[in-house]
């Protein structure tokens, strides 16, 4: 080749310089390629190729074994730059194998196998790049020599002609840009084989490192291994001393078991000793034990004997306990009875009961100090004066009740329903209201509205309870219900006449009480803003019949309001105001009268003193059921008053008025009612003889009778004549809505009234005087009662019974005592009397007079007037109501006017 390089040369040597230079160029380039293909392709032809197996041993020999020296030495080594990459590859692994041979550990051969693996990687990428470079030779050299080729055919060319020359010299011309691009790529495979060399040098640090760190983990391994040995020992010389020591261990314990076995030995010798020795104590124990138990067996016995006995004791205190419990118990039910007994007797003695009632302090009073000091269950009252200090300050009191501010209008109700009950049973009662002005009668009676049924007085109620109880009653019992109200204003008595009104519902009981509220007189007093003036009585009439055995039966309720009772200095009354009080507390002292005298059974009673006990005059002395509602104000101010209206209380508590009886006419009245037509009969027969004869003595006397007709009038009894007068007047009072009284009876009995007549006419009066007396003699034998029946076979006497009857509003049935008759009688008198006078009698009726029946033939009256019977008063029904307002409003506007004067009873008069 250098000789073809050196031919070329020195052909082209004179051509040109440039071909000269290209010429150098492509033997420089021929040489280049010479050297690689010779340096990778054929190591072994290279004859500056290392033998290896001349530096270093074979597979018998070992790297690892070299010295450090030899191993630098060879690392300078030229020949090892010039060395075939196979060769030193081999070189690495054979290392590489050698470390991990004389290795154990993980680390250095896992790297030494990356490590190999990596080298065989390298190694093929060398080897694959070695044969493409082998390749790429010889392509080169093919080419090169074609280019030889046509180098030669183009200089041979050359020197033919310049043309050829030129086109030599292009084609010159493309193969430098040939081989520019073929120099160009010769760099780029030296750059790659410089790459190639850098990687390899990596790789040589690598392994360096590696080595290193072979080398360290080989140290630390043997640095192990040598505290593994020294930590050996150490163990083994420890161990060998804790086998010394165990060995001194368990030659003392065994020393020790000895001792303790001799130690229990000695024991259990000792210990079998005191065994026998207790044996001893308990054999010597035991008999005495027995005995123990034997005594205490016989204390068991005493003690289960003591139990028994106690538990007996027990029970029998139990039992006794439980009586005493039951009896503590019973001990209020016992008190109700013994209550219910005392009333019971208080009833068969006819007591009046006495109901008292403490108003609350009214709103704005609450600051005031009370009266009031203990409120028994039994009706124990005691009151004192806080003011006062002293040990007689407090006053204690008995009624059958008291009720204190807190009692509603119901429990007062509740206490009073059976007396009130009783009417419908045929028995008269009367409950009225007494106290101080301002102390609670109008609200305990009336209530202080209507508007709500708990604010309901007694007169509703029982009205209300009455009206009811008929009505459930119906099927066996048929009840008239009839209501009167009345009110005696200034010493002024009710009308004889007043109507009564029949009720049918509840409406209509509340209607009339609304229509009474209104007409009654009321004024404003220092002590109460609406101060009744006025005694009101409200009187209920019920008949009732047995629909089986046809026993009628009478009841009359007497609900009475009185007018309160005041110290003119304190309701700082004046004018008509004044004048009231004076009437009210003359009317309540005369009733202080009366009591008195009753509850000191004193022969004579003085009703007349008053209207007021003319009205009550049945109640308290008839055989009524009485009971009284003694209204206190607890104010301390009213300490005096409440004292005094005690005392009269308790005074009234004292009168016996006797047992009450049923107005019942059963079979005897009815027989009685025949001996009395029997009577009739031959008072008729009487009659008629006295006709013939007056007409026998009026055919003889001619002139003379004429003469004595005008100046005696008709041929008529005084007492005839006396009752054409009373009517004459009763029409006239009829005429002007008010009615009076017939004072016919006054004949029967006084004689303040009897006129001066005939003899014959005195005869006849004597005669018929007698033949009443008669009748009522044997009317008060058998049964008081039969006198009504009597009166309603007569109906023409009705006039001159109904003039005693319509006079006294509360009277039940005449009095069994001649003191008492007669002041009865006395009274009409009075009454009579007082038509006349100044006091004239008002009409407060709230009915309307209903039209009388015309009057009877003379001769008719002549004869049955001389029985007396009781009225007949026409009962109004639920549609006279509106006649009935008219009337009221009537007498309410006349009140107004000039209250408790009647103008229209004045004008009659
Ligand atoms: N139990 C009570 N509970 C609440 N307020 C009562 C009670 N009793 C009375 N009052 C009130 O006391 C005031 C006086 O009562 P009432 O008019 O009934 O007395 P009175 O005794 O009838 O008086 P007078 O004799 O002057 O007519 C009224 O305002 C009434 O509402």
């Amino acid at each position: 080749m250098n000789s073809l390089h050196e031919v070329h040369a020195s052909e082209n040597e004179g051509s040109d310089c440039t071909d000269e230079s290209l010429r150098k160029e492509v033997t420089e380039l021929g040489n280049h390629f010479k050297i690689q293909s010779e340096g990778l392709s054929a190591p072994s032809n290279n004859p500056v190729e290392i033998k290896v197996s001349d530096s270093v041993p074979e597979k018998n020999g070992s790297y690892y074994d070299l010295p450090a020296t030899k191993l630098s030495e060879l690392m300078k080594l030229s020949s090892l730059q010039t060395a075939s990459t196979h060769s030193l590859l081999n070189v690495v692994r054979t290392i590489l194998d050698e470390n991990i041979e004389k290795t154990n550990a993980d680390i250095p051969m896992r790297v030494a196998s990356l490590l190999k693996f990596t080298m065989q990687e390298i190694e093929q990428r060398v080897c694959k790049q070695s044969e493409n470079m082998r390749k790429q030779s010889s392509l080169n050299r093919s080419r090169e020599e074609r280019y030889q080729l046509k180098i030669r055919a183009l200089e041979t060319l050359t020197v033919g002609t310049t043309e050829e020359n030129k086109i030599i010299m292009n084609q010159l011309q493309q193969m430098k840009t040939k081989k520019a691009r073929l120099e160009e790529e010769k760099t780029l495979e030296h750059q790659e084989a410089l790459r190639l060399l850098r990687e390899k040098e990596n790789y040589e640090m690598q392994i360096s490192s590696m080595e290193q760190e072979l080398g360290l983990t080989k140290k630390t391994y043997e640095d192990n291994v040598v505290q593994l040995k020294s930590r050996n020992q150490e163990t083994i010389a420890e161990l060998e001393r804790k086998i010394m020591e165990l060995e001194c261990l368990l030659a003392d314990s065994m020393k020790k078991v000895k001792e303790l076995e001799d130690f229990s030995e000695s024991k259990y010798m000792r210990l079998k000793k005191k065994e026998l020795g207790y044996k001893h104590f308990m054999d010597s124990h035991i008999d005495s034990i027995q005995d123990l138990r034997r005594a205490s067996e016989s204390i068991k016995q005493d003690m289960l004997n003591t139990k028994r006995l106690y538990v007996e004791e027990l029970f029998h205190f139990e039992f006794e306990l439980k009586g005493l419990v039951d009896a503590a118990q019973n001990y209020h039910v016992v008190l109700d009875e013994n209550r219910r007994l005392y009333n019971e007797v208080q009833d068969l003695k006819g007591n009046i009961r006495v109901y008292c009632r403490i108003r609350p302090f009214l709103p704005g009073q609450s600051k005031k100090q009370t009266t009031i000091d203990y409120i028994g269950e039994n009706g124990e009252l005691v009151v004192a004066n806080p003011l006062k200090q002293g040990k007689d300050t407090h006053r204690m009191f008995k009624f059958n009740k008291v009720f204190g501010p807190a009692t509603t209008q119901e429990d007062v109700f509740r206490d009073t329903q059976p007396l009130i009950r009783s009417v419908l049973d045929g028995y008269n009662v009367c409950i009225f209201a007494y106290g101080q002005t301002g102390s609670g009668k109008t609200y305990t009676m009336t209530g202080p509205s209507l508007s709500s049924v708990e604010n309901w007085g007694v007169n509703y109620r029982a009205l209300n309870d009455l009206f009811n109880i008929s009505q459930s009653r119906k099927s066996s019992i048929a009840y008239e219900v009839g209501v009167q109200m009345v009110e005696v204003y200034n010493e002024q008595v009710p009308v004889p006449d007043a109507s009564m009104y029949e009720v049918k519902s509840t409406a209509d009981v509340l209607e009339l009480m609304n229509i009474g509220l209104m007409n009654r007189a009321i004024g404003a007093t220092a002590l109460n803003e609406r101060s009744s003036r006025s005694h009101s009585v409200l009187t209920v009439h019920v008949r009732g019949t047995d629909l089986e055995t046809n026993v009628v039966l009478h009841g009359n309720l007497h609900l009475v309001d009185l007018a309160g009772s005041e110290r003119v200095d304190r309701s700082e009354a004046t004018g008509d105001r004044l004048r009231e009080a004076q009437h009210i507390n003359k009317s309540l002292s005369a009733l202080g009268d009366v009591i008195f005298a009753l509850a000191q059974k004193s022969p004579h009673v003085p009703y007349r003193n008053s209207k007021l006990t003319q009205l009550l005059q049945s109640s308290l002395g008839g055989q009524a059921k009485t009971l009284m509602f003694v209204q206190l104000n607890p104010d301390v101010e009213s300490y005096s008053e409440t004292v005094s209206t005690l005392k009269f209380a308790e005074r009234v508590s004292g009168v016996e008025l006797g047992a009450a009886r049923s107005n019942k006419e059963g079979r005897g009245v009815r027989e009685l009612t025949e001996q009395v037509a029997f009577l009739k009969d031959a008072i008729s027969q009487k009659d008629e003889e006295i006709r013939q004869l007056r007409q026998l003595k009026t055919n003889l006397n001619g002139e003379k009778r004429i003469s004595d007709l005008t100046r005696n009038g008709p041929p008529s009894s005084p007492r005839r004549h006396s009752l054409g007068a009373a009517r004459q007047l009763r029409r006239t009072s009829s005429e002007q809505s008010s009615s009076i009284v017939d004072v016919d009876n006054t004949s029967d009995y006084g004689d303040k009234h009897s006129e001066a007549g005939s003899q014959q006419s005195r005869d006849e009066l004597k005669h018929h005087k007698e033949l009443y007396r008669l009748s009522q003699l044997a009317v008060i034998d058998v049964d008081r009662n039969v006198s009504k029946e009597i009166e309603s076979r007569f109906p023409v006497a009705d006039q001159s019974v109904n003039l005693n009857d319509d006079m006294d509003p509360l009277r039940f049935e005449d009095g069994d005592d001649d003191e008492r008759l007669s002041d009865i009688s006395d009274s009409v008198l009075s009454l009579g009397t007082e038509t006349d006078g100044s006091n004239s009698i008002a009409e407060h009726t709230m009915f309307p007079e209903t039209p009388k029946p015309p009057p009877e033939s003379s001769e008719k009256h002549s004869v049955s007037s001389k029985l007396p019977r009781p009225s007949r008063k026409p009962l109004l029904t639920g549609s006279s109501l509106p006649a009935l307002k008219k009337s009221s409003s009537r007498v309410s506007s006349s009140k107004k006017t000039n209250i408790g004067n009647s103008s229209a009873v004045r004008s009659g008069k």
